[in-house]
């Protein structure tokens, strides 16, 4: 079965990089190799014999830079080398790498792309340290403007390597050839965007090495959990699958709890049932049926409901309303220790108070699903969560703090498990943000549960299989279609 991949962070890159230079891989073979690969992604792209500029800067990225104008310039490719900064100040490996270079190297700034066939970025890498002014931006400025075919070397200049961010202005590549493992930036927004299509080159830094200084970082693929999902056997049983119920609203707000309730039917809870208050049983009636339906008065009657342990997993949230009672409900489920999904209105009625939430979840599997609206609210007095910069980072601070799975909806979601798992998905499409769709996806995940996945893997999964669902439909997509392309997403799964 293939390994799930495993991303770093640019620190822990860098880790790797010293753990595999004292294993006896020279820094320089390490960078030859890097550049090698450069140049052979270049040779993919531009037609034999053609033209490359390449823009090189002062760090390691650069010296990538250097080797791949060398090998490429050997490969009969019209090559030309614009340096960043002066040939003087380069040490070390870059300045060994510049020695293979044999042509000019004019300031960086005074090349022209206008004739290029492709532009190599070799300006910075995992070591970008502040905004692009100056020399930099104008380079950067001027690259892009050439509409060429760009070649990001690691990832495209001006994007921080941890959080996908834009430090003043970025390369807009239309490839990118990374080493060893893939960075955040190359899955999160906008860097994912900026990246274009991303190449992994393999420099020989073992598998090993790679996840002693990562290994809790992956982008979200089913190698990651699919060995957690039920495959149910000729003899299993409805109430072997689990019974998910799922609290709707009241009269006017029932849609939510359905799209939710259907999708768990679909991923496969073995029964599902919506619990609704007495005044919508009617609406809810007329719209059900292979989900169950029972009436449901408030917090006493969700409680009275979980007298039945075979309810083993709960969607709370989803158009149940912003106020004291639905705070109430999501008490009453904590303490009945079942797995739990929060989203939506759940959230929000706890805005501003998070520390109810602290160390709530540690005694059964919870999933929370914000966006970064709800996320906000929610934890609008914890800036220790709210302010880092790195989604990854405020995602896995949440989940520690809460103790449940904290899943931060977006074109780049990610899942954080309390003990610092965490996923980047990227199956997503832009046809998912349309209404209903998060219900949708509290049913999976709440389905998934109700058969005993963990709830890192249900997260992770629920998130893949939701997006692969929404993807496969593409335009025209409605909230109603999603559950109902459930099923031919886990037969490709399943077999
Ligand atoms: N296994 C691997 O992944 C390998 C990666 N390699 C390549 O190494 C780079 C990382 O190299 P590093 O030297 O750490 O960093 P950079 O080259 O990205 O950049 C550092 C230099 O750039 C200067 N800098 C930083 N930010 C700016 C800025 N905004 N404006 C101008 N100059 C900037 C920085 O100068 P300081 O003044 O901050 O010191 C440095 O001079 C990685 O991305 C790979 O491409 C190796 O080849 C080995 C294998
Ligand atoms: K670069």
């Amino acid at each position: 079965m293939t390994a799930p991949e495993l991303v770093l962070t640019p620190s822990e890159m860098k880790q790797a990089d010293r753990e595999a230079i004292a294993s006896g891989i020279p820094g320089i073979e390490l960078m030859r190799r890097a550049g090698r690969a450069v140049a052979d992604a270049a040779e993919k792209i531009a037609s034999s014999g053609g033209r490359i500029v390449v823009a090189a800067g002062p760090g390691l990225n650069g010296g990538d830079g250097f080797i791949a104008a060398a090998l490429l310039a050997e490969r009969g490719y019209r090559v030309s080398l614009g340096l960043l900064g002066s040939l003087d100040h380069l040490t070390g490996d870059t300045l060994e790498a510049a020695r293979d270079w044999r042509g000019e190297t004019p300031p960086a700034e005074e090349i022209s792309f206008h004739d290029a066939d492709l532009i190599v970025d070799a300006l910075f890498g995992t070591g970008l340290a502040r905004d692009l002014e100056g020399a930099a931006r104008l380079v950067v400025e001027r690259m892009n403007a050439s509409g060429k075919p760009i070649l990001a070397v690691d990832l495209p200049s001006g994007i921080d390597g941890s959080t996908g961010e834009v430090r003043g202005l970025a390369v807009k590549a239309t490839h990118t050839v990374t080493f060893a493992a893939r960075k955040p930036c190359h899955l999160l927004m906008p860097g994912r965007a900026f990246s274009g299509t991303v190449e992994v080159a393999d420099i020989g830094i073992s598998r090993e090495i790679l996840a002693a200084k990562g290994g809790s970082l992956f982008a979200n693929h089913p190698p990651l959990w699919l060995h957690a999902l039920p495959k149910p056997g000729l003899m299993s049983h409805k109430y072997e699958r689990g019974h998910t119920l799922v609290a709707s609203g009241g009269a006017t707000r029932t849609g939510a709890a359905r799209l939710a309730a259907r999708a768990a039917l679909r991923v496969g809870s073995g029964l599902v049932t919506v619990a609704s208050p007495p005044e919508a049983l009617g609406v809810n009636a007329a719209h059900l049926t292979a989900i169950m339906l029972r009436g449901c008065d408030g917090p006493e009657g969700l409680h009275a409901i979980l007298q039945d342990t075979r309810f083993n997993s709960l969607v709370l949230g989803p158009a149940l309303g912003i106020h004291s009672g639905t705070r109430a409900m999501v008490a009453v489920a904590v303490q009945a220790r079942r797995s739990l999904v929060l989203d939506a209105d759940a959230l929000t009625s706890f805005e501003g108070m998070a520390s109810e939430f602290r160390g709530a979840f540690r005694g059964a599997p919870a999933v929370l699903t914000p966006h970064d609206g709800e996320f906000s609210r929610l934890f609008k007095d914890h800036p220790d969560i709210l302010d880092p910069a790195s989604k990854i980072e405020k995602t896995r601070r949440a989940a520690a703090y809460t103790g449940a799975v904290v899943l931060l909806k977006g074109a780049d979601t990610v899942i954080a498990a309390p003990d610092g798992r965490t996923a980047i998905n990227e199956n997503g499409t832009p046809y998912l943000a349309t209404a209903g769709s998060g219900d949708t996806l509290c049913g999976l995940i709440a389905g998934l549960m109700a058969q005993g996945v963990p709830a890192f893997e249900a997260a992770c999964a629920g998130v893949w299989i939701h997006a692969e669902a929404g993807a496969s439909f593409g335009p025209g997509l409605i909230a109603e279609d999603l559950a109902e392309l459930v099923p031919g997403v886990l037969r490709n799964l399943l077999k």
